[in-house]
């Protein structure tokens, strides 16, 4: 599933100034093609978070349209958008975003529970929390995990869907050096089995799994 943007533009109200925009992404165009992994780099502010929280179907652009899979993202009403981006988008978010009420193994399997799966897919769960390498912390509270063990249970739970896209935002952020190596190794997996991948970092590793490397400057993409 190819997801393509089209003059996707996303301006922010300058509060300081009545009537004056900043624009953190400018007019852009991008496909990211199945089986294909882009790393997004640039510097702080450049607007490469906004990009991908505007393909991740989280954040309306003022112009511009996101299609998936041939849907465009923002013509659905809230509720399809929300089945649409569950079935087949992974989204690892800048940050920690785990529900501190559940488990490890239960933080991974809640893109099943909001599908209301009647089975939750348990044995891929574990899979996967041993590919990122927390084998031994599924019942763990994500209180009780380091900040790159919380980005690696991210990864796991953005792939459990099996989605067509995968969004990561800073995946690698705190993670050592053999981690980073692991993550890289995982998202370029997710490519090779069929997700269209988009990667934002900082991580000049990620160079090394990429179909192409795209720079953030200024809102425009290159
Ligand atoms: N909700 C918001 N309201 C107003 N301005 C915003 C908002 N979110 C982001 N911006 C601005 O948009 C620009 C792009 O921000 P964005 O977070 O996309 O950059 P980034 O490249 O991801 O940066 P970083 O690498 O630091 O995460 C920045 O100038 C930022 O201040």
């Amino acid at each position: 599933m190819t997801i393509r943007a089209r003059a996707l533009t996303k301006d922010y109200p300058r509060s300081s100034r009545s009537g004056a925009v900043l624009t953190a992404v400018a007019p852009t165009d991008l496909d990211l093609d199945p089986g294909s992994l882009t790393v997004v780099t640039g510097r702080s502010g450049s607007g490469k978070s906004t990009l991908l929280m505007m393909l991740a179907g989280l954040l309306t652009p003022t112009a511009g349209t996101v299609e998936v899979g041939g849907q465009d993202l923002y013509a659905l009403a809230e509720g399809e958008r929300s089945r649409l981006r569950n079935e087949s988008i992974g989204l690892v978010p800048q940050g920690h975003a785990a529900l501190r009420s559940l488990t490890v193994l239960e933080n991974v399997l809640l893109p099943a529970v909001i599908h209301g799966d009647a089975e939750p897919p348990v044995a891929r769960a574990l899979t996967l929390l041993d590919d990122v390498g927390l084998t031994g912390l599924a019942e763990e509270r994500p209180q009780e995990l380091s900040g790159g063990e919380l980005r690696r249970l991210a990864l796991a739970r953005a792939l459990l869907m099996g989605p067509a896209v995968l969004l990561a935002d800073e995946p690698t952020a705190g993670l050592d050096s053999e981690n980073v190596e692991l993550a890289l190794t995982f998202l370029r997996q997710a490519a090779d089995d069929g997700s269209a991948v988009l990667v934002v970092t900082h991580e000049a590793e990620a160079d090394r799994v990429a179909d192409r490397v795209l720079t953030m400057d200024g809102g425009r993409l290159s």
